[in-house]
């Protein structure tokens, strides 16, 4: 790009959104990208680059303004690098999910019969873990707490994050005056927050020990934010990657747990748990009621995690199988179905390979809730097995697309097909897929 181009305003009309929300518009033969604008907007922007044949620009005016816009109602917007979509009414936002999904899946020439309503809930303060990033400057003697920034990699201070749930303790502008006042100030570089259904876990990431002067001012901060009909905190330290977390206060510790179809599961403080509560639970309802786990049938559970689907799979079937790589949620797992009695075997295994599947007994039906990457490793043992019924749950509609292709071209077809706005106020989504082998024809 030269120089004078870098100057260079223009006018341009959007008519669609690219998958991340970003306005996009064309000009003769030219793409543009802007983000912030929505279709049917006219927009002043300037020109910021060109990646892959297509213009980036930046949003300096708007002259028309779509219908479907709305004022962000977080101060952080702008800066932010989280909720991508505040600009766009909650109603256009799920149209547009929806929209994007049943695109990417066409392309892919993968066919739905029909779309089930999307599975929604409250657009605000949903988000039931989070991690902010804490960090000290010499030059200005002073704390950040916030999220990284979107253009780059500085925290940018948050007070208030309004999808978080509201509670005393998730007020960030009082952590910065807390985390200031600690000889330790220097030494915190990471708040985690986990809103379990019995209890708000708030994990402080330290890069030396905390002197016993810093760990009483943080036992009595925590002491006064814990007030009668809020949720009960804990505060917990953990000072290595990999090291287990140490709680600080109270000086015991209820077990978190979060409610899933009657099962109270046990969450540990490094395990996956799916962003949003409500939309979780009416997702694995959901699921229960598409896939009609029969009481002879074996089910897989692929990519099981702590066992979210699982443990609701395993109160209704003979048996169900779970599998997920990751050791501590497999342990954890395993006990709570010996707990309860359920005819549940948790399996560590990567299944970026199949190879962990292949002593398993035959599944009538598989459950699978793969990360964005997709589950292409497992498609060709789900083929060779000819697994009846498929549930496929997915946080990427484009690796999503690129599995159910596979599936369609091995004589799968989709026969349910929903998505779930598991992240309201962001471009992320999450996809649920029922297929189903199709019969041979015979003569
Ligand atoms: C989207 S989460 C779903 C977890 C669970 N189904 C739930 O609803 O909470 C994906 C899970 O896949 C696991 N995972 C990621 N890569 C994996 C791999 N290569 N093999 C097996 N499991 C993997 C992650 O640890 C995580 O628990």
């Amino acid at each position: 790009m030269k120089p004078a181009d870098k100057q260079r305003r223009l006018t341009l009309s959007v008519d669609n959104l690219t998958s991340e929300g970003e306005g996009v518009a064309r000009l003769g033969r030219d793409v543009y990208f802007v983000p912030g604008a929505l279709p049917g907007e006219e927009a002043e922007v300037v020109l910021d680059g060109r990646r892959r044949k297509v213009w980036q620009t930046r949003l300096l005016n708007l002259i028309k303004t779509s219908p479907d816009r709305v004022t962000p109602d977080c101060p952080h917007y702008q800066r932010c690098g989280g909720c991508d979509l505040q600009h766009l009414a909650y109603d256009a936002q799920v149209a547009f999910k929806q929209e994007r999904v049943a695109r990417e899946l066409s392309r892919q020439g993968v066919e739905v019969p029909e779309w089930s309503a999307p599975i929604v809930a409250e657009p605000w303060h949903y988000r039931r873990k989070a991690r902010l990033g804490v960090r000290y400057s010499k030059d200005s003697r002073e704390n950040f707490v916030g999220f990284r920034e979107a253009s780059s990699a500085h925290i940018s201070n948050v007070d208030r994050c309004l999808v978080l749930p509201e509670h005393p303790a998730l007020d960030w502008a009082a952590w910065r005056e807390q985390i200031n006042r600690l000889d330790a100030r220097a030494v915190i570089t990471q708040i985690e927050a986990i809103a379990a259904d019995n209890a708000l876990a708030l994990v402080l990431r330290i890069l030396k020990p905390l002197s016993p002067g810093d760990e009483k001012k943080l036992c009595s901060f925590a002491a006064g934010l814990n007030m009668d009909g809020l949720l009960p905190l804990q505060l917990w330290l953990k000072s290595e990657r990999d090291a287990p977390a140490q709680l600080l206060w109270p000086e015991q510790a209820e077990p978190l747990h979060h409610q899933v179809d009657d099962l109270a599961l046990r969450l540990e403080l490094s395990d996956f748990v799916q962003v949003n509560g409500a939309v979780n639970r009416a997702m694995v309802q959901q699921a229960l009621h598409w896939l009609q786990p029969g009481a002879d049938e074996v089910i897989w559970d692929l990519f099981a995690g702590h066992g979210n689907f699982s443990m609701p799979l395993a109160k209704r079937s003979q048996q169900v199988l779970a599998v997920e790589v990751e050791q501590s949620m497999v342990d954890s797992l395993a006990a709570q179905a010996s707990n309860l009695a359920l005819p549940l075997q948790a399996i560590q295994a990567d299944l970026s390979g199949a190879g962990g599947l292949a002593d398993l007994p035959e599944p009538d039906a598989v459950l699978l809730d793969p990360p964005r990457a997709g589950a292409a490793g497992v498609m060709n043992e789900l083929i060779a097995r000819r697994v009846p019924r498929i549930l496929y749950v997915s946080c990427d509609a484009a690796t999503l697309a690129r599995d159910l292709n596979v599936l369609a071209a091995a004589g799968y077809q989709v026969r349910q097909a929903g998505i779930m706005d598991m992240f309201p106020q962001t471009h992320h989504v999450e996809t649920m897929v029922l297929l189903e082998r199709k019969a041979k024809r015979h003569g």
